[in-house]
């Protein structure tokens, strides 16, 4: 046996028109949308019609709407306006109509946000004026009043809902109505007021310059989105009928925040917070655009989220890619200052592809040992481009390396290192990771003799700091001032970390991070600097106690300079070796 649901229709029409919608505000694009779809479905049988739509406030609170379109007979009334999802903008097969705005049979309830009754009176050709008034509770009556209308079309009223009169008073109809109509192919007054402009902002204006256009968008975007654009970038994307320009933001915009176009159907304004247009990495523009093709949800404040969606965010990224290779061909100190503003967006769209890696090669300063210079730059005079994978790692060992003569790119922020591990991929380059080993592995050795007078020093240094994690080696380095460094790899940086996790943690998160640890391989490193007077002194000072205090000290102070956290290991070392050291210089209390 088969049943079929049944349906309260207060709670349905309450969710629709309330729940549905954002704000009680799109009921105007709602009741616009049915007019154009009106005198749209009347051209197709007679190109010719008038197309008219008229809001007329009254004084008593009531709205009216008339439009010239092709307006209902009586069966259709009962069909349309009174079944709940029912649309005549559908084929047969139930696909929306490509002419039609609407498609879903839900859009007139939107209504029922400001009003608690609606009538519609309608003539479609010569048949005879239905009127039809529906109640938000659901309930509705179909009449064949005496008087006809004068022409076909439609007018639909709204009587206020209690509270609700100020959406349809007169000022704020006509903001709405010139908000969501301004740009429509069909005339739309309110009163006596046409509130369509006709020329929509990407347009050209007859006899406009392409100057005239430039200032007149650049007006649009501070008067819409409240900036002075950077610049404007016309886009297409013709397999959604997609036509618009993008505004370049003048400051800098959270990546993490997904931008909000304002989106035209059809020349009807959809909603000013489409999200998902253009690609992600995208986010240092804003768009207005129409589209003749892609689909709206039911709430008309998104846009479906199909293939064909997918494949205009393509070209219209395809489009920006242009006009950011465009840029840099024009003029350097154009693309720098973008740059300036939006390194962010064009590393992680050069992460994936190589045409804005050689963009950010050519013209990005990146911060290296040797000043700020581009990839280009450092290629050009150090032919390999040497590299750190961290900030940390390039604040230890930057001014070693300096000293060595290694110069080094930095690329410890965000997007670089991935940006330099693929860049021989894009720019025919040498590219070589520096890691702390390396650079260890690059400081002169002691000869032998010196090796074997400090050996008693190294043990016992290693002695003292084992429970530090760290490895103690002596190397003679510049700069001499330096009488320690430490070095701490990606990995051993990592294992620490784990290590002090498992320490503070209970037995079943401890045993889950077991499995990430992997012991004492891979520990940082203590270099002790041979060339350092002070060091040296260090190494030879003949008193145990003395020698630890030392090692303690110069290890805490090492730690401190690359800037790592202190460990409660490591603050015990502190205190022990400055305390040591003070009561030593202080001498035996008397
Ligand atoms: N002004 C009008 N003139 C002629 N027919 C209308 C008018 N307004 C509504 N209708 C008819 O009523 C039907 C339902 O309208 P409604 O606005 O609820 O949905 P829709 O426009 O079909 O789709 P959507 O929910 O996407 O807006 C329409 O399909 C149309 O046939």
């Amino acid at each position: 046996m088969s049943f079929t649901f049944r349906v309260d229709l207060r709670g349905v029409v309450d969710l629709l028109s309330h729940h549905l919608y954002a704000t009680p505000r799109v009921y105007v694009r709602e009741l616009l949308q049915n007019a154009v779809d009106a005198i749209t479905a009347r051209r197709l049988g007679d190109p010719a019609a008038a197309g008219e739509i008229r809001f007329e406030p009254s004084g008593d609170g009531v709205l009216r709407v008339h439009d010239s379109g092709i307006g209902l007979t009586e069966s259709q009334v009962h069909e349309l306006l009174a079944t709940i999802g029912r649309s005549s903008k559908r084929d047969d097969l139930g696909f929306a109509r490509h002419e039609f705005l609407g498609q879903f049979g839900i859009g007139l309830l939107s209504c029922f946000m400001v009003a608690d009754e609606i009538r519609v009176v309608t003539r479609c050709g010569d048949h005879p004026t239905v009127s039809w008034v529906g109640h938000s509770d659901g309930r509705y009556s179909v009449e064949l009043p005496g008087e006809q209308r004068a022409a076909p079309g439609t007018t639909v009223t709204l009587v206020p809902r209690r509270g609700e009169e100020h959406w349809l008073a007169e000022a704020t109809v006509r903001e709405l109505a010139g908000f969501y109509g301004s740009m429509l192919p069909i005339g739309v007054r309110v009163g006596d007021d046409e509130v369509t402009s006709g020329l929509a902002p990407w347009e050209t204006g007859a006899g406009e310059t392409a100057q005239q256009r430039r200032a007149r968008l650049f007006s649009y975007a501070e008067e819409v989105f409240g900036f002075v654009p950077f610049d404007v970038v016309d886009l297409a994307a013709p397999e959604g009928g997609v036509r618009g320009v993008a505004f370049v933001l003048p400051a800098p915009a959270n990546p993490a925040v997904r931008v909000a176009h304002r989106v035209y159907l059809k020349q009807m304004l959809l909603s000013e917070s489409v999200e998902g247009l253009l690609p992600p990495w995208a986010f240092f523009v804003r768009c207005v655009v129409d589209t003749t093709e892609l689909r709206p949800t039911a709430s008309r404040e998104a846009l479906y989220d199909d293939g064909l969606l997918a494949q205009v965010r393509d070209t219209l990224g395809d489009g920006l890619r242009g006009w950011l290779a465009r840029l840099g061909a024009s003029g350097p100190e154009r693309l720098r200052a973008f740059l300036a503003i939006h390194h962010l967006g064009v590393k992680a769209l050069a992460v994936h592809d190589d045409e804005m890696l050689r963009l950010v090669h050519q013209w990005w300063p990146f911060e290296t040992n040797v000043g700020p210079l581009t990839l280009a730059e450092f290629q050009d005079r150090y032919g390999v481009v040497r590299y750190t994978a961290s900030l940390d790692e390039f604040r230890q060992m930057a001014p070693v390396a300096a000293a060595q003569r290694i110069p080094l790119v930095n690329a410890g922020y965000v997007y670089d290192a991935e940006l330099l591990s693929r860049l021989s991929a894009a720019v025919d380059t040498a590219v070589e990771v520096l890691s702390p080993a390396d650079l260890t592995l690059r400081l002169d050795h002691l000869d032998p003799a010196e090796a074997e007078e400090v050996r008693p020093f190294t043990v016992l240094a290693q002695r003292i700091l084992d429970r530090q994690g760290v490895e103690v080696t002596v190397r003679a380095f510049d700069p001499a001032s330096l009488p320690a460094l430490y070095l701490l790899d990606g990995d051993a940086a990592f294992q620490g970390d784990m290590l002090r996790a498992r320490e503070s943690a209970d037995e079943l998160w401890g045993s889950l991070l077991d499995v990430f640890t992997t012991g004492a391989e891979s520990r940082s490193q203590l270099v002790f600097n041979h060339r350092n007077p002070l060091a040296r002194q260090a190494m030879s000072t003949g008193d145990e106690e003395l020698t630890r205090f030392a090692v303690e000290g110069l290890f805490t102070q090492a730690l401190l300079l690359a800037r790592q956290p202190m460990t409660p290991a490591a603050t015990a070392a502190y205190n022990q070796s400055f305390l040591g050291l003070l009561s030593r210089a202080m001498g035996a209390p008397r």
